[in-house]
């Protein structure tokens, strides 16, 4: 997606893709479809976002959860919404975080991101400050979809392999990255970085993506992409307006077939620790 500072005009962009992707999926099959980071407002003043936060709707959906609820129901797909913005610290920061809804349209889990992109990059923003508005997560989050094990991360998570690890030792077999990258770092790094994170697990990655440029004019990657738990990659291809989907079957036979032929969970010498703040 190319996301704008407009929740409506998101909502509109996502119902469209919603028909598309779920135009050809067989009746009774479970699908998952991964929206980008910051899919209903991106490209605006961050301190926007902070107003739009609703309370994660563990008991009852605020309106944007809402509407990303009634979507699920209405393509029947269960829906990742990546990264939408939670109240955190009563109102003072948001949260990014992850809802995954059901076809049921029932919030299924949420991820808070949980590492910050305070980075100097080499592009027309220069220096990006996550941190100003934004609180981190402090939890690790897989959720089962059909039998399907399913992890969560986002973004810049991508850079610290110790939790694509945790999310393997907790049993995913997919793990969705909705991001945001910056065309420069993108460029350099993403694929690399998601075919690392696919190959060292043994997991499909499934990186959903903004791309091109935004109202703000801040640039970011795309390349939205499936990588299998070989290494193959299925890459998107947008239409003129920056829009495009990738679709993949999930593949236990291929999964199971790569970690039993390469055992890393057992050859593994090293553990983890992990250290909410
Ligand atoms: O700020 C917002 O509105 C939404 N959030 C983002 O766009 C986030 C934080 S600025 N982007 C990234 O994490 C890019 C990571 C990246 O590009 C890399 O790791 O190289």
């Amino acid at each position: 997606m190319t996301s704008v500072p407009d929740v409506d005009a998101n909502f509109a962009s996502i119902d469209r893709l919603l028909t598309a992707a779920t135009a050809n999926v067989p009746q009774g099959e479970p699908h998952l479809v991964v929206l980008p980071e910051c899919c209903l407002f991106f490209g605006g003043a961050e301190k926007a976002q902070l107003q739009l936060a609703e309370p994660l709707g563990e008991f009852s959906l605020g309106s944007m959860q809402y509407r990303l609820a009634q979507l699920a129901r209405k393509h029947r797909c269960n829906l990742l919404a990546g990264s939408v913005p939670t109240i955190a610290n009563n109102g003072e920061r948001f949260h990014a975080s992850s809802l995954l809804f059901s076809d049921q349209g029932i919030l299924l889990g949420d991820y808070q991101k949980l590492h910050l992109f305070d980075v100097q990059v080499n592009d027309n923003t220069k220096s990006y400050l996550e941190s100003r508005y934004t609180e981190p997560g402090n939890k690790i989050t897989v959720i089962d979809i059909g039998g399907v094990k399913v992890g969560l991360a986002i973004c810049y998570d991508v850079r610290f392999p110790e939790l694509f690890r945790a999310l393997r030792q907790q049993g995913a077999q997919v793990i969705c990255l909705p991001s945001a990258f910056t065309q420069v770092t993108g460029e350099a790094h993403w694929q690399p970085l998601l075919q690392a994170r696919a190959i060292e697990n043994q997991v499909y990655m499934v990186a959903a993506a903004q791309q091109g440029e935004h109202v703000n004019g801040r640039r970011t990657h795309g390349h939205a992409m499936v990588v299998d738990p070989w290494g193959e990659c299925q890459v998107i291809k947008p239409d003129a307006d920056g829009h495009g989907l990738v679709t993949h079957r999930y593949d236990q036979q291929l999964l199971s077939q790569v970690r039993e032929s390469i055992p890393v969970a057992q050859h593994n010498r090293f553990s983890l620790t992990f250290n909410p703040k």
